[in-house]
């Protein structure tokens, strides 16, 4: 018997609703984005879109777009957008802001850790496509300055995906749009690859049908077709709680997060079931039950293609039996933290046994853990991580609670009541 039994659900996906923000606006006609995420991330973009003409509207739950057709018409006059440290965000706006026509330089900036994290590799290809668009202290970082001169045209470009697939994403959201067809293709290999098919289904539930020939993108010349559009539950809010009855012996239903979900974090649950728990899946929801305490097992694995996930995943390795190796995740380093070293240090700090590796972390299970307070680095991430290790370790505490914000407003307040009965058994 579980522990407890909770069906829960979570806030849309963060992924889907900036990718639909994005093709919504660019269309042509007045869709409606049914359960988007509200919130910072996906608002700082919607703000972003109005700030250059794009009419949105809140209606009850929904935001209802009245899509551009791809002509923007920001204020006259020399605009900047803050983009907080939205690094999805901030490279689809650049990407976006390069297909307006002649007008005021816009600058797009930013908090000091998304001034941090690159941006160059996206920035070269739109300027191979004509682009006049730089980062504004040259450190291939934003902020971004972009003046449309009219000269952005499109064509044969190759991008550079290996620190983050947000470059290819930003690139073919915005290329139906250019001037000449654009042919994309990559050098070197994609990080995050998943999120690939993100973009590629919400580009073709919006009418644009991507075609891949010999590793390259074709993407056909054409507008977005307007329609209502249904954002499921973010698969990486959903790992928390998965995590959470992982190591109590819990069942935990997401119910928004369905089988045949398009984003590759639901996949972390293919994980949990490695390491020991009970996976439901049907297009109902996704169910995680933990197996009896003590039951859980460590793994060794490649998580490049589920960055989000690492976080989550070595909150619970410590109470495996046996060693967890997570690699090939350097890209970790530049999320809205080194997220390698914060897990390193806050997990030793409880007296965890963890080891930091250039691409990745080694942490042995079965050291017991006492309370400290948890850093969060202002990482929405850290924060709803070490939630999952505090319901073993009672008396943790966690600086700065409110960085969730970031992803899940929420979190908090749904934390408590999923697993209230939890937080006080002594395990
Ligand atoms: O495209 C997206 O929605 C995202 C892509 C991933 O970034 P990288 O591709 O930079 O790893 C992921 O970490 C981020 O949270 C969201
Ligand atoms: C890395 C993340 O987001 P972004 O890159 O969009 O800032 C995240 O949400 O974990």
């Amino acid at each position: 018997m579980p522990l407890l039994e909770k069906t829960i659900c979570v806030p849309g996906s963060k992924s889907i609703t900036q990718r639909a923000l994005v093709t919504a606006a660019l269309g042509q006609g007045t869709s409606t984005i049914v359960g988007p995420l509200r919130s910072e991330d996906p608002l700082l973009l919607k703000d972003a879109l109005v700030a250059l003409g794009c009419n949105i509207e809140e209606k009850g739950d929904d935001w209802v777009i009245n899509g551009t057709g791809g002509n923007f018409a920001p204020a006259q006059g020399k605009c900047s957008i803050f983009m907080g440290n939205n690094g999805t965000g901030i490279r689809f706006l650049t990407a976006v802001v390069c297909l307006l026509e002649k007008g005021p330089e816009i600058e797009l900036t930013c908090t000091k850790r998304m001034e941090a994290r690159p941006i160059e590799s996206l920035l070269q290809a739109l300027r191979a496509m004509g682009a006049n668009v730089k980062s504004k202290f040259n450190t291939g970082c934003p902020p971004v300055v972009i003046v449309p001169d009219g000269s952005f045209k499109g064509g044969d470009v190759t991008i550079d995906a290996s620190k983050s697939s947000q470059y290819l994403s930003a690139l073919l959201l915005i290329a139906p749009y250019t001037k000449i067809p654009t042919r994309i293709s990559l050098v070197g290999p994609l990080a995050s690859s998943p999120y690939l098919k993100i973009t590629l289904s919400v580009m073709e539930a919006f009418g644009i049908k991507v075609e891949e020939d010999s590793g390259a993108f074709l993407v056909p010349q054409g507008s977005y077709r307007a329609r209502e559009f249904q954002i499921e539950g973010d698969a990486s809010s959903a790992s928390y709680f998965f995590a959470g009855a992982a190591i109590t012996g819990s069942s935990v239903t997401v119910e928004n997060l369905p089988q045949d979900s398009i984003q590759g974090d639901a996949r972390f649950v293919d994980l949990l079931e490695k390491m020991g728990c009970t996976v439901m899946r049907s297009q109902k929801g996704t169910t995680v039950v933990g197996p009896s305490v003590g039951g859980l097992k460590g793994v060794e694995v490649s998580m490049k293609d589920m960055p989000d996930m690492v976080p989550t995943l070595a909150a619970i390795a410590p109470f495996a039996n046996g060693t967890t190796v997570i690699k090939d995740c350097p890209h970790l380093r530049i999320k809205e933290t080194d997220r390698l070293a914060a897990m390193a240090t806050e997990l030793a700090r409880l007296g965890a046994d963890v080891e930091e590796l250039d691409d990745g972390l080694i942490i042995r299970g079965g050291k017991g853990l006492r309370p400290s307070r948890i850093k969060t680095y202002d990482d929405h991430r850290i924060a709803m991580s070490f939630a999952v290790v505090g319901l073993k370790v009672k008396g943790l505490e966690i600086e700065d609670p409110s960085c969730v914000k970031k992803s899940f407003p929420g979190f908090w307040e749904l934390w408590d009541k999923t697993f209230l009965e939890v937080l006080s058994v002594e395990f």
